[in-house]
């Protein structure tokens, strides 16, 4: 099971509440000074219906029944507790407006906090997590998790600890009036707790459930739109639609089970309320009567009256603790999120510019910090150099085996070989995406492991087989890959990239807006939008993973054209797809099974007749040409 998926049991168990205490003091962390006023008026909120409902007591003993004996009844006594009553109860309800409306910002205020935090973390996860996560599951934190939670903090929350304090207040208020009363009604909601308890476990079990097929959707859904395009040219529609029709079904059962529960506990409580309420008024109405208490009838009304207050309490904490347990699945899932473990960086040496004062060139150099304090700077060239590297994504499936070579500054290096050789994960080791198992690599003979991550990947430029464009304009995207970039340096990488012709045709050029990640655009387009993206960043180092999608000989040559612009007077690692791109390489590198079996130029590798030579004959179906071109360098 998936990480975003490791959803946990819902019960009320330690890892529950461990979330439940982390959340508390976030939120108490946001808004310490608002968070005591909304106790504050929670508790006078619950003091005004106690002192409501004792102040009844009052009314009948001594205002009401005496009056029932009074020839000529005064009622100014009467109207004047009654208008005290109606000032408790107004301000009872001005503290219940304070606590909802503060918990509610409060709410705002923490769901605006976590999505921060979520996304700055993010940020921070290595390549690994996103790997390894779905998006659809990662997308849901910030959708359905923060959501729930939202509910949860802005109105369970409150209502539930409203609920307590009533209940506690409701509580000591009958014991006053009749401790007999109490214990009788205290037995009745004993055994309503028990049935409470059973059915609360229950709905949470359906809410995690629920919460799991809601995430599974999400992933299917997000997977199907993004792979449109290949559901339909293999005609899988059907398939798809079958899938999604499962899944969907299985959600339907899923919050179908979860709530039905919890809307069959509604009732259930509710009964139980006037269960309740029948019975202590029968019990009291006996004790009365049999004159086994010193029961008046104020004593009676204001009962009851508690008693039913008592009650809605009980059902409202089930219906919150549902909430409320539903919420803590979407905070174990955000925490979970919060927990994973950043990208480690022991990292020291870092990357400073520096000015040639002959050519007036930008140049760079590698600041190497010494034990005693000083540094000593080296110039940045892209000499790469891989040592014996094993490397494998899961323990125990090994991808690389003892992958030794050296690329000098300025070379062309190409890898080539089977799909799933290990080409990708080869060029990914460089900018530590992942940590190799064993061996080094060295950039500009310093080991990369002391390279600052950030510095590292600053010194080299990846142009992937499947570009992403973001939404913004062409300047924007192609200005990503150095933020300071004038529009006049924005103007000559594009000329690099041989992208000039066909930007100048979109409808305002350089200011056209690209949407959906350049849908509108052909792959060769993006392509050559990301080529001039890389050339901008302008760094020593260039990988480039040459374009499988099928673009027409046409684009393909000027995409060719922008790559080989690219890699002048660079060091360059590219994974070729086709063998006629890397003629003039000056190190051709045959990779099969994580191996590196061959290495050579295209003359020496053709000359050993191996599986390079073996590679280059199919690819033209035996009938290669018989003059191969000559090896030129840059
Ligand atoms: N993130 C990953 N987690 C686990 N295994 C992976 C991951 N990425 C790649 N692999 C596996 O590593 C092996 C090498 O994959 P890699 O992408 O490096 O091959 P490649 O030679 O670049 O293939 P292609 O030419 O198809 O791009 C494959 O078996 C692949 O399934």
């Amino acid at each position: 099971m998936r990480n975003g998926r490791a959803i946990k049991s819902l019960k009320l168990t330690k890892d529950n509440r461990n979330t439940l205490k982390r959340l508390l003091k976030l939120i108490f962390k946001t808004q310490p000074v608002w968070l005591f006023i909304a106790g504050v008026s929670i508790i006078i909120s619950a003091l005004s219906t106690v002192i409501g409902s004792l102040f009844l007591k009052t009314l009948i003993d001594k205002y009401i029944t005496p009056l029932i004996h009074q020839a000529t009844p005064n009622f100014n006594p009467l109207i004047r507790v009654l208008l005290m009553m109606v000032g408790i109860y107004v301000i009872g309800a001005i503290a219940t407006f304070i606590y909802t409306q503060i918990m509610a910002i409060l709410a705002q205020r923490v769901q605006y906090n976590l999505r921060d935090e979520m996304f700055t973390h993010m940020q921070t996860l290595p390549v690994k997590y996103f790997d390894n996560n779905d998006y659809g599951d990662i997308m849901s934190h910030y959708t359905n998790d923060i959501d729930t939670l939202l509910q949860m903090v802005g109105q369970s929350l409150p209502q539930f600890l409203s609920s307590i304090t009533n209940f506690i207040m409701v509580l000591i208020a009958m014991v006053i009036i009749s401790w007999e009363l109490t214990l009788f009604s205290l037995a009745i909601f004993a055994s309503s707790i028990i049935i409470i308890k059973t059915l609360t476990s229950r709905s949470g079990h359906y809410f995690t459930l629920q919460q799991k097929s809601l995430g599974d959707l999400d992933g299917y859904a997000e997977e199907m739109l993004t792979g449109q395009k290949v559901v339909k040219v293999f005609s899988h529609e059907k398939e798809a639609e079958a899938n999604f029709d499962k899944l969907n079904n299985s959600l339907e059962t899923d919050s179908g089970n979860a709530n039905g529960f919890a809307t069959l506990l509604f009732p259930i409580i509710g009964n139980l309320g006037d269960l309740l309420y029948v019975l202590t008024a029968v019990f009291g109405g006996a004790l009365a009567v049999g004159h086994l208490a010193t029961l008046t009838l104020g004593d009676l009304a204001a009962f009851l009256q508690l008693s039913r207050t008592f009650s809605q309490p009980i059902a409202q904490i089930s219906m919150q603790l549902n909430s409320i347990v539903q919420a803590l699945a979407g905070a174990q899932r955000i925490f979970a999120l919060l927990d994973q473990e950043s990208e480690t960086d022991n990292g020291t040496i870092t990357l400073q510019p520096a000015t040639d004062s002959a050519t007036h060139r930008k140049q760079w150099n590698w600041v190497i910090p010494k034990p005693d304090g000083s540094t000593s700077l080296l110039p940045l060239e892209g000499k790469i150099t891989y040592s014996h590297v094993d490397f494998s994504y899961v323990p125990g499936k090994q991808i690389l085996f003892d992958v030794s070579f050296n690329v000098n500054a300025g070379q062309k290096a190409a890898f080539v070989g089977e799909t799933g050789a290990g080409k990708t994960t080869i060029t990914d080791m460089l900018n530590r995406f992942y940590e190799i198992d064993s061996g080094t690599i060295t950039y500009d003979d310093l080991d990369i492991r002391n390279i600052k991550k950030a510095d590292l990947r600053h010194a080299m430029a990846i142009v992937l087989q499947d570009t992403h464009l973001f939404t913004g304009t062409v300047n924007d995207n192609i200005r990503y890959g150095r933020l300071d970039a004038t529009d006049e340096e924005i103007q000559q990488a594009a000329d690099l990239a041989q992208a000039t012709d066909f930007i100048n045709q979109l409808p305002d050029k350089f200011n056209t807006v690209i949407t959906d990640d350049g849908g509108s655009l052909s792959a060769g387009q993006r392509q050559l939008l990301s080529i001039a993206r890389a050339a901008i960043a302008d760094p020593p180092v260039m990988i480039l993973d040459e374009a499988t999608s099928s673009i027409d000989t046409q684009t393909e040559k000027t995409v060719q054209t922008a790559m080989d612009n690219l890699m002048k007077g660079r060091t360059s690692l590219s994974i070729a797809h086709r063998l006629s791109t890397i003629y003039n390489a000056d190190i051709i590198m045959v990779i099969s099974g994580g191996k590196l079996i061959e290495s050579g130029n295209h003359q020496q590798l053709m000359a050993q007749h191996g599986k390079y030579y073996q590679l280059y004959m199919d690819s033209f179906n035996g009938n290669a040409p018989t003059a191969i071109p000559p090896k030129t360098t840059n």
